[in-house]
């Protein structure tokens, strides 16, 4: 087989300088993960990493507990010890890490409820599993629910449950109705109620390092649950292959190239793919695959490359368009969807706006024009109005056809500015 004559046409200097922009040591997935993470001095390659991160109602003790753990972790000799200033306020969301025996940590605490919304749809806060904080004193709350909602919505399958602020409680009855209170609402929100495992405890105490039986040991209770009961994310590599088509290019004897980057997933020469995005479903075969000008056998997620697809014309593909896994994935027209609307500080739109809004929807490498409505049983649709700094849940209708699945994350943008970010909660109609 003879390598793709990339080098030799005007595809060779996009692709070559694209290409540069990923040197090889990217393509180990350990090194991604580094680099992606911006781990790159305290990573450790010897254990798996996951992201968690603590949720729950406004004082519960997120904080406090995200300080114990470190601090129980750093006398175990995983972690740094916690900042004194990580005690009482937060001030800025923090991103600390610490090691169990089998796993590598990055937990995130947010300071406020609006900063957790507003990171849980955009992605700061990319949790793979969380720990819900609920306080004994209150069981649950408002924001305890509306936090639950959202884990399930960016994809969280496995929560732990810390309850804290046990030595608050002196009536065991008292404990025990929280205990199953907080069963029927992790049911309600499709977790797994009945063997979610519920830790109580006290944060503070383990911080003051005083009761162990409601403090260390708690802790160490929680983080071996974590370690037992929240899965590892599949790694990228492990998902369907999807590579988002950047450009297209026709080579005189050879076929059709669509050139781009993998987002997940491998493929092999001779694989049998699908086409998406953009109208007609196609059914082709990767016949070439080619990065830095030498022949690959196989693609995989994080490389920048070119590949040849059999019997396709240069016409029928495009820009935006996704060569997939057959069948890992749909070309949707609309689909609900919660939405971060950015601040003017944050260089968003200055005035809010009403159904009927129509961006620019921007997705991998798609764009296309949105309508964005209210769901059904919204009161007063026509009358509504959404703000800058809201988070709301939005239909969207597309102009064109785009790949999508529960959990992509997409943006909107209005006359060059970015005004919007969402994750996607639930299809309405594919093609
Ligand atoms: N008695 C008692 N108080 C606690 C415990 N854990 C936390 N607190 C107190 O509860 C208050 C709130 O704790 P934080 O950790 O700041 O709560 P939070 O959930 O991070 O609050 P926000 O970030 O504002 O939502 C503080 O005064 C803590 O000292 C506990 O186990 N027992
Ligand atoms: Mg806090």
């Amino acid at each position: 087989m003879v390598a793709l004559p990339l080098a030799s046409c005007r595809a060779a200097a996009g692709l070559l300088s694209r290409a540069s922009l990923f040197p090889a040591c990217r393509r180990t997935w350990l090194a991604h993960t580094v680099s992606r993470r911006g781990y790159a001095d305290v990573y450790s390659r010897a254990k798996p990493h996951m992201n968690i991160g603590t949720i729950g109602h406004v004082d519960h003790g997120k904080t406090t507990l995200t300080a114990a753990i470190t601090k129980i972790l750093a006398e175990r000799g995983g972690a740094k010890p916690p900042e004194e200033k990580a005690r009482g306020i937060t001030i800025n969301s923090s991103h600390v890490e610490y090691e169990t025996d089998s796993r590598h940590y990055g937990h995130i605490d947010c300071p406020g409820h609006a900063d957790y919304i507003k990171n849980m749809i955009t992605g700061a806060a990319q949790m793979d599993g969380a720990i819900i904080v609920v306080s004994a004193t209150d069981g649950q709350m408002p924001q305890t629910r509306e936090h639950l909602l959202l884990a399930r919505q960016v994809g969280i399958k496995k929560l732990v449950v810390f309850i804290n602020k046990v030595d608050q409680i002196s009536d065991p009855e008292m404990l025990e109705l929280v205990d199953m209170e907080i069963r029927d609402l992790l049911s309600t929100y499709n977790f797994d109620g009945e063997n979610t495992p519920i830790i109580m405890g006290s944060a503070l105490a383990a911080l003051d390092g005083r009761d162990d039986a409601i403090g260390a040991s708690k802790i160490n209770e929680l983080v071996d649950a974590c370690d037992a009961w929240l899965d590892l994310p599949p790694r990228d590599l492990e998902k369907p292959f999807c590579l988002p088509v950047e450009d297209v290019f026709s080579i005189s004897g050879r076929g059709t190239v669509a050139t781009g980057r993998v987002e997940r997933g491998t493929a092999t020469k001779g694989t049998e793919v699908e086409i998406i995005g953009h109208g007609e479903k196609i059914k082709t075969t990767l016949t070439g695959i080619e990065m830095f000008h030498k022949e690959l056998e196989r693609a995989e997620a994080g490389d920048n490359l070119g590949v040849l697809l059999r019997g396709l014309k240069r016409e029928q593909l495009s820009r935006g368009q996704v060569i997939i896994a057959p069948g890992s994935m749909k070309s949707v027209k609309k689909f609900q969807a919660q939405v971060y609307i950015l601040t003017k500080d944050e260089g968003g739109r200055y005035t809010p706006f009403m159904s009927n809004y129509k961006p620019q929807l921007f997705v991998r490498t798609a764009d296309t024009t949105v309508a964005l409505s209210f769901p059904e049983g919204t009161p007063d649709p026509e009358e509504k109005m959404v703000m800058p700094g809201d988070n709301v849940d939005l239909v969207c209708e597309l102009i064109h056809d785009v790949a999508m699945e529960v959990g992509t994350r997409f943006t909107l943008r209005e006359g060059g500015k970015t005004v919007g970010t969402g994750i996607v909660t639930k299809i309405l109609v594919a093609v």
